[in-house]
């Protein structure tokens, strides 16, 4: 683990200014390890050393009001608000438990003074001050379960409200904005669960932890000095060692935490590739490949060989971002040692100065520092939770915000269709002189591309790799908007349209399409939302792309879920162990019990999962009888069929696709392109020619020649 002295001496060693980054601030590179760290440094920064502390005040001032919002949010829940008070009562109850304690121990140290002057005991009071302290620990119990039983069941309302707030927010992202990093970022830093506890959940907790131990600790303090007032040196023995936890404690605070803009990012071919081999081997997706590569000697020397040139470097970002954040606590703590000494000196002084106060200065200076231990614990405590406050306000501050990111894509106004009509007779697609570029890439991914497909028409696209066509078809489903151009639907500006109404009169079936983590069914049915409750539909539309027989045959038939999302959880016993009984660990017995099957994924072949994707876009176009859709977008659909079905795919959807209008982009012509109204040939630099099967075959063209290629190699 690197220390301190490593993290100055590489800071020192290695840090230059790169380029500026505004006209107030340039950026200081250092290295750290295998880490490149980044950082804004303000070019007349005042010198008024306050300033980091007050921005990060005004950090914190900001996030106020979403901390409002929060605690708003949560009393509207249901059920929620009784329990919320019942958990602050008794907080706030148990806040003042440890003060009542000082006040029955300073009741203790007045009757010792007592009896050292008059050599007699008040037995009653005594007992009075026993039972007293015996109620403080049972009251303390008694809150303590309080918070635990109230706890729960709000942890679980709040947590249930969390879950939906979170799964909506991800859910209206789009494409374009999710594949932001700083949204990435944002979505990875509002994490819904960790152990069970929602952000909203841990800064009630943090909240409310901090208001007891702020009363608990004034409490103390105001009841020691009512204690001590009387009592010789007591003051002096309390201020003497509060202070050097004092001391401590303020050092830590946040706000002493300069505020800083950093980024740091890792470009060490060694550390990278040490990280691939590590997801590799532990990553259940890769071992198929691993295993049937003959990879584990290889995989074992590479990454052995990437860690002996790394060495000690091979350090997590995590062990270098503590020390740049908590440079100071040990510097304090060195001065800690010997201010905690000092209360003892002074009382071993006191003592030799005034023999006969003994007793009564060793009872207050038990109760000094009993008292102390007491409130340096809430001091500590809190000022721990204080180090969290600033990172938990900014989490809800984040919740809210990122329920707020903007879309990428703006929403139209229009409506769409103006009638029914206008969809069951299909709906036309123009792309006028449209040109994109994917957001960072460089080059063009199309440019000044135009074509037009009438109402119905069957229209094909095909072309070399990377010539554009599977982009065309995310345009015209608004994934993205062209840097130039436009693009008609039914005769409107696409961008003019509601998204939801042009989304759903398109049904589109992606080259990459995904099967979602839930069973085949929900896969299907996903595809016509408004009529997923069907069975019947899911059926239909599962045999009309060859899928019903081989799900049927799986244990759990269309229940089969592809790839558990939850997979079962075991005790932290290693299999195989033997215990010193002699018994060894074995789960196979519980595993039969519970009926755990031995492979919990369903292993479907590459043509199978398409038919599932396929089966998903007939339900959403073909199987309704009133679909809504007037356009259907195909990118490879067949690629990992079998001739036979990719024939029968064709044939199909030719015949059940009514008047939509149909835009297809493929490799394999099959005997699709003969009946095409429009066949589109691109390569890198566009369109290079269009028109039907018989007039691309006269012209002699590139499709002509690719056509011939693929007719030849069936001769
Ligand atoms: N998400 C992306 N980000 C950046 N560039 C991309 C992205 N997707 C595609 N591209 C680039 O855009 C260009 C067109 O890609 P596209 O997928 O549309 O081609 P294609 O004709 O469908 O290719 P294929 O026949 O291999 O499916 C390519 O140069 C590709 O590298």
């Amino acid at each position: 683990m690197p220390d301190s002295n490593s993290l100055h001496q590489d800071l020192k060693v290695s840090s230059d200014d790169a380029k500026s980054a505004s006209p107030k601030t340039h950026i200081k590179r250092s290295r750290l390890g295998v880490w490149d760290f980044y950082e804004e440094i303000e070019v007349d920064r005042p010198r008024f050393a306050l300033a980091p502390m007050l921005s990060k005040l005004k950090e914190l001032v900001d996030c106020f009001p979403y901390l409002v919002r929060m605690f708003k949010d949560v009393f509207s829940i249901p059920g929620c608000p009784p329990l919320v008070l019942i958990f602050a009562m008794a907080h706030l109850a148990d806040a003042f438990v440890p003060a009542v304690t000082i006040w029955f121990q300073g009741q203790l140290l007045s009757i010792t003074q007592t009896a050292i002057e008059t050599r007699t005991v008040d037995k009653e009071r005594l007992i009075r001050i026993a039972a007293g302290r015996l109620a403080c620990t049972v009251a303390a119990f008694f809150f303590d379960r309080i918070m635990r039983i109230v706890g729960r069941p709000l942890n679980a309302h709040i947590r249930r409200w969390w879950a939906l707030h979170c799964f909506h927010a991800y859910a209206r992202l789009d494409n374009a904005t999710y594949d932001k990093t700083e949204v990435r970022r944002q979505l990875r830093d509002t994490t819904d669960d960790y152990y069970g506890q929602s952000v909203i959940w841990r800064t009630i907790e943090l909240v409310s932890d901090i208001v007891t131990l702020i009363t608990r600790s004034v409490a103390q303090t105001l009841v020691l000095v009512q204690v001590l007032r009387g009592q010789p040196d007591g003051p002096m023995l309390a201020v003497l060692t509060l202070s050097a936890e004092v001391l401590v404690c303020v050092a830590q605070m946040p706000i002493f935490r300069p505020a800083r803009i950093w980024l740091a990012k890792t470009v060490d071919h060694d550390f990278i590739k040490m990280k691939g081999w590590k997801d590799a081997v532990r990553g259940g997706w890769y071992r198929k490949e691993f295993v049937v590569g003959n990879l584990k000697e290889h995989a074992y020397s590479e990454f052995k060989k990437a860690s002996e040139r790394i060495g000690d470097k091979d350090t997590d970002w995590s062990e270098w971002e503590d020390l740049i954040d908590w440079p100071l606590p040990s510097i304090w703590h060195a001065f800690h040692q010997p201010l905690a000494q000092l209360p003892q000196i002074i009382f071993t002084l006191r003592a030799a100065q005034y023999p006969m106060s003994i007793p009564v200065s060793l009872a207050s200076l038990s109760l000094v520092q009993n008292a102390a231990s007491n409130f340096v614990w809430s001091f500590h405590t809190m000022i721990y939770r204080m180090r969290r406050i600033e990172h938990q306000l900014t989490a809800v501050k984040k919740v809210y915000e990122v329920a707020k990111i903007p879309n990428v894509i703006p929403d139209g106004t229009i409506p769409f269709p103006e009638e029914a009509s206008q969809i069951r007779s299909g709906v036309a697609l123009e792309f006028r002189n449209v040109s994109f570029k994917y957001p960072d890439a460089e080059k063009y991914a199309l440019r000044n591309i135009s074509f037009s497909v009438e109402p119905g028409q069957l229209c094909v696209i095909v072309g070399s790799n990377g010539s554009g066509k599977s982009t065309i078809l995310k345009l015209a489903t608004r994934l993205y908007d062209p840097e130039e151009g436009e693009i008609f639907f039914g005769g409107h500006d696409i961008r003019t349209l509601k998204l939801y109404d042009l989304r759903q009169a398109i049904s589109v079936l992606f080259q990459d399409y995904t099967l979602f983590p839930l069973s085949i069914r929900d896969n299907i049915a996903m595809g016509d939302p408004a009529t997923a409750h069907d069975d019947d539909r899911v059926r239909l539309a599962a045999r009309l792309a060859g899928a019903e027989s081989f799900v049927d045959k799986l244990p759990d038939g269309f229940n089969t879920y592809l790839e558990p999302p939850v997979s079962t959880e075991y005790s932290s016993i290693p299999e195989g162990q033997t215990f010193f009984t002699g018994r060894k660990v074995n789960y196979n017995g519980l595993r039969e019990a519970a009926g755990v099957k031995s492979t919990e994924a369903a292993a479907l072949s590459g043509g199978q999962m398409q038919r599932l994707a396929v089966a998903r876009t007939y339900m959403r176009s073909v199987v309704q009888e009133d679909s809504e859709v007037g356009l259907l977008l195909f990118d490879e659909p067949s690629a990992a069929l079998d001739p036979a079905a990719e024939h029968d795919l064709f044939d199909r959807l030719r015949k059940l696709r009514g008047n939509k209008t149909m835009v297809f982009s493929t490799h394999r012509f099959g005997n699709l392109t003969k009946h095409a109204d429009l066949i589109l040939y691109m390569d890198e630099s566009g369109i290079v020619e269009s028109g039907t099967h018989e007039v691309l075959l006269k012209r002699d063209g590139e499709y002509a020649k690719l056509w011939k290629l693929q007719a030849q190699a069936f001769i």
